[in-house]
């Protein structure tokens, strides 16, 4: 069994620029995410805590959807069509672009659905039935 963990960072919201909240990730590398944690000295003066942290692939906030299928579900519909099994699910806190990733982007309220990772998913699965010979298999009764 193989596990791959990654990461995506979403920009900064109207909301937090305009409070001029710290942006608290910087992603410099495919593998790596740092983490600018802010702190307070005993004598209340204030630093970043900066920690790294290393992934199967990490995208910064100008990846798109297309990107982070690319490398994410991408190999794992090869997977399935090799005999293999595979599971993909994405997990955070509320807010952090779940939704944007799997289901696709909003412009307004209308959902880009064909950009989600479920219809690429769903775009690639398809292809390969159709170049694939299925003639051998049988379903179970
Ligand atoms: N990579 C991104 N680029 C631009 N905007 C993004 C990105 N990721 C998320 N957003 C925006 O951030 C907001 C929150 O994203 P989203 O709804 O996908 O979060 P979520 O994790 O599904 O949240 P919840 O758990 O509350 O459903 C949305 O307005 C979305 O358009």
């Amino acid at each position: 069994m193989r596990i791959s963990v990654c990461v995506r960072k979403r920009p900064l919201n109207t909301k937090e620029l305009t409070k001029n909240e710290v942006d608290v990730i910087t992603i410099p590398s495919r593998e790596i995410t740092i983490l600018h944690q802010p702190q307070t000295r005993v004598d209340l003066t204030k630093y970043l805590d900066n920690q790294k942290f290393r992934f199967d692939y990490c995208f910064d906030e100008y990846s798109n959807n297309e990107l982070v299928y690319r490398f994410t579900a991408a190999p794992l519909v090869k997977t399935i069509f090799d005999n293999g099994n595979a599971t993909c699910f994405a997990y955070g806190q509320t807010g952090s672009g779940k939704t944007h990733t799997m289901g696709g982007d909003f412009s307004g309220k209308k959902q880009n659905a064909s950009m989600g990772i479920y219809a690429l998913t769903a775009r690639d699965v398809e292809q390969s039935i159709d170049e694939h010979d299925f003639s051998d298999i049988r379903l179970a009764q």
